[in-house]
């Protein structure tokens, strides 16, 4: 197996509930993402929220972003923050509340502006980033590149297709900065080269050197594990009201993770009954 530390921790959930009315949702969820070390290559993690229909994942996701506020519990991000020191800028490590905005969310029906075309969005994200002042155009022909979008980015959002529009969306908080992606069902309704052209791309986001972390909401139980390095099963416990983290699997320590020839791996085949067992 791959050599790995994991490090700091980049995203904390803490003791997170929510009720609506008297009615107890979600409860004591508690999890933690970190940054990984591995040779020559220092990522973030990506990481999948699995259960079954019904159990909360929608409502952990609207928390995640901050569009739901939580009944209780908190959600605290660290980030690297350049400061000014005698010798000019270094970078330190800052830890704060989650804010509205720090998450890049990926919605299932990718939606964009109708009335403007690719380039024109994408701009728009890349002009948000202080870090891309000047270089915005660069960004873009960079990633529409790297993730095969250039000969749309003249076209409009309905002139796509629903593989292009979701690639479309990534790119498009990437620019921005973000460095939590979140995202809602970002398999269903492609066909099996998309599929494959979307998942490589996750991969290659999460392993960009970058510190992206990726959370995934999905019922594709088998691409979601293909693509995660740590499943979150988020279930009911007995005599319990409210959905709580049940169970977390660490496919880093399995030797699941960053392998793209895994559907075969007897130690995959298991994994995916383990984790159907448990919904
Ligand atoms: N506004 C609301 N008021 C009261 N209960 C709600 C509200 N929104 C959702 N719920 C309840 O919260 C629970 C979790 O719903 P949620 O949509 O998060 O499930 P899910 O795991 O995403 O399901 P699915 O996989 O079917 O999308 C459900 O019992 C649902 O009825």
């Amino acid at each position: 197996m791959t050599a790995y530390t994991k490090n700091d921790v980049l995203l904390q959930a803490k003791d997170i509930s929510l009720y609506y009315d008297d009615k107890c949702i979600l409860r004591n969820i508690d999890f933690t993402v970190r940054d990984i070390v591995r040779p020559g290559l220092q990522q973030g993690q990506v990481v999948s929220l699995i259960g079954r229909s019904g159990i909360g994942k929608t409502q952990l996701f609207r928390v995640l972003s901050g569009l739901q506020k939580p009944s209780g519990g908190t959600i605290t991000v660290r980030e690297r923050k350049p400061v000014e020191s005698g010798n000019g800028s270094i970078e330190v490590w800052r830890e704060r509340p989650v804010r509205a905005g720090d998450m890049g969310v990926i919605f299932q029906n990718y939606y964009q502006f109708g009335w403007r075309t690719v380039r024109q969005s994408l701009l728009l994200a890349a002009r948000k980033n202080p870090a891309l002042a000047g270089k915005e155009e660069d960004a873009i022909r960079e990633y529409a590149g790297r993730f095969d979008i250039t000969d749309v980015l003249q076209r409009y959002p309905a002139q796509l297709s629903g593989g292009q529009q979701q690639r479309v969306s990534i790119i498009q908080q990437l620019l921005k900065g973000s460095n939590f992606l979140l995202l809602d069902e970002p398999f269903s309704g492609l066909d099996i080269c998309v599929l494959d052209k979307v998942t490589e791309l996750l991969l290659q986001v999460s392993l960009s050197d970058e510190l992206k972390t990726l959370i995934i909401v999905s019922h594709d139980i088998a691409t979601t594990v293909e693509i995660s390095d740590t499943v979150f099963i988020l279930g009911k416990e007995s005599g319990k009201e409210g959905s709580t983290i049940i169970r977390e699997i660490d496919l880093i320590e399995r030797g699941l993770a960053w392998r793209h020839d895994l559907r075969q791996d007897k130690v995959f085949v298991d994994t995916l009954a383990e984790i159907k067992g448990c919904l």
